[in-house]
């Protein structure tokens, strides 16, 4: 589904590449952490999955089409089916929950109804379903700026969850949320992610949690992989190495 073909990212003016040689594969159904300390290059890999930052070397292949070789519009062919959850949750503030979560539509309808702000009663109906799943229906005439975190990352995987994606991706969405709050956020990523039967990839600083919910966790260190494998394999020294140590040894189970 998703295959990263030896990429490299050096952005202008950069000492050394902010991501080096990294191959990936993968397929829906795995729900995959990227853990690595700060400036490691999580931001820079989901970007480039995505299509947001292009490659300097290597490149990443959607369903076998290089995102290289798409033109504008089929690159946003390609967007609509990845759903994007963000640390600050990119929502509009003074919209209500209803509102936020119907702009996951916008991917799929021309600009004049976007801007006319018309929806067709199917949209509607997925839309509050969809808001049910992710257990706000009580909130869903409120503007969104009177929402806890918790809360607004909830509308923002309702709003991508509309989107019918086929892949899920997550910049750091849990690090501005207390540890509980995160577990609760990550359950309902888990629910969606087993139900849509997804491919979600997350940037996660807290390794808890991605040793609880991935199916699978690739580890940064320098731009380079030098972890790939099973939750439970990714023990104390693939962490220290991880986050401490400064010797970068690639394990690749
Ligand atoms: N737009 C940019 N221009 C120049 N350098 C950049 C840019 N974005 C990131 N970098 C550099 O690339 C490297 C990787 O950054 P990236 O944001 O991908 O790391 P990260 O692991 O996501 O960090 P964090 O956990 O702090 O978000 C860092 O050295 C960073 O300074």
């Amino acid at each position: 589904m998703l295959k990263v073909n030896n990429i490299s990212v050096r952005y202008p003016g950069g000492e050394r590449d902010a991501l080096s040689n990294v191959n990936v594969s993968l397929i829906e159904g795995d729900f995959v952490c990227i853990l690595g300390k700060s400036g490691s290059g999580k931001s820079t890999f989901i970007r480039c999955i995505n299509g947001l930052q292009k490659t300097t070397r290597g490149e990443v292949l959607w369903n076998n089409t290089s995102l290289s070789t798409l033109a504008d519009k089929q690159l946003m062919t390609v967007r609509r089916e990845i759903g994007m959850i963000f640390q600050h949750f990119n929502l509009i503030p003074r919209l209500t929950v209803f509102q936020n979560v119907l702009t996951g539509t916008f991917g799929y309808r021309s600009t004049f109804k976007n801007l006319v702000g018309w929806f067709s009663r199917e949209e509607i109906k997925r839309a509050k379903q969809i808001i049910a799943d992710v257990e706000l229906t009580d909130q869903i005439n409120r503007r969104v700026e009177q929402l806890s975190g918790g809360q607004k990352q909830r509308v923002g995987i309702a709003r991508a969850m509309l989107q019918n994606p086929k892949v899920f991706l997550g910049d750091e969405p849990v690090s501005s949320l207390d540890p509980g709050t995160s577990n609760r956020i990550f359950t309902l990523l888990q629910k969606m992610h087993n139900r849509h039967n997804l491919l979600t990839i997350i940037n996660v600083h807290n390794v808890e949690l991605a040793k609880l919910f991935a199916t699978r966790i690739i580890a940064l260190k320098d731009g380079e992989v030098i972890f790939d494998g099973l939750p439970e394999a990714f023990t104390e020294q693939e962490f220290h190495q991880t986050y401490h140590s400064t010797s970068v040894k690639t394990k690749v189970l």
